[in-house]
């Protein structure tokens, strides 16, 4: 099987810790700005950053419709954080004019550890790797409010102030999403996980 080739979309946010990130899990990684680049890419990731300048900027750059349609066409996605943000269908303390990309029928909510804890870290579980927690590194985050029926919960943090969890991971199809930024840690089990997703994929069409 040839090496899979995954975009980072490098409008904004930490796209060199993806790129090291799925070089080290043994993918071929290269930035996207442009529908051309995006046009020659077998699958994409969507950083962290600022969710409203990236939509901003993907609509400046003309990339934010020809995303949607490679979405639409089954395209693999991962999005960390902000990313997270442009994969849902809809969001919560968004600014107005703030459009996404959508693709995960979940409502996300921006910056919502925010209010009590600007940044923290946490060992995370997370359904599909070894039970080994993943370090979550999250920062200005947001969580996951509601998910739809086809969408996999892969990991939750109980809440800090009662008995209820938060979600903070989600796949659905070949759309995967975390609050959290695993490319800000050595730890690359969740950039290996996509890059499994994105061989399986080539490997069915
Ligand atoms: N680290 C991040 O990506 C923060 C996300 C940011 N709070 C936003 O709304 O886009």
């Amino acid at each position: 099987m040839s090496t899979p080739v995954i975009g980072v979309l490098a409008l904004q946010g930490d796209v060199r810790e993806h790129l090291v990130a799925l070089a080290e899990a043994d993918a071929l990684a290269r930035p996207v700005r442009r529908a051309e680049e995006l046009a020659e890419v077998d699958a994409l990731v969507i950083p962290g950053g600022e969710s409203t300048t990236m939509s901003k900027l993907a609509l400046l750059f003309g990339v934010m419709d020809p995303l949607r349609a490679r979405v639409a066409a089954g395209m693999p996605v991962y999005g960390t954080c902000a990313g997270m943000i442009m994969l849902a269908d809809k969001i919560l303390d968004g600014r107005e004019d703030q459009e996404t990309v959508g693709g995960i029928d979940m409502t996300v909510r921006r910056n919502a550890f925010g209010r009590q804890n600007e940044s923290f870290e946490s060992g995370v579980a997370f359904q599909g790797l070894d039970a080994d927690p993943v370090h979550g590194v999250f920062i200005r985050a947001p969580w996951v409010e509601a998910v739809g029926a086809g969408v996999e919960v892969l990991a939750e943090l109980p809440a800090a102030d009662g008995p209820e969890s938060r979600i903070v991971a989600v796949r659905q199809g070949n759309l995967l999403a975390t609050s959290f930024h695993p490319e800000l840690t050595g730890d690359h089990r969740v950039h290996a996980y996509f890059v499994r997703m994105v061989e399986e994929h080539l490997a069915a069409a």
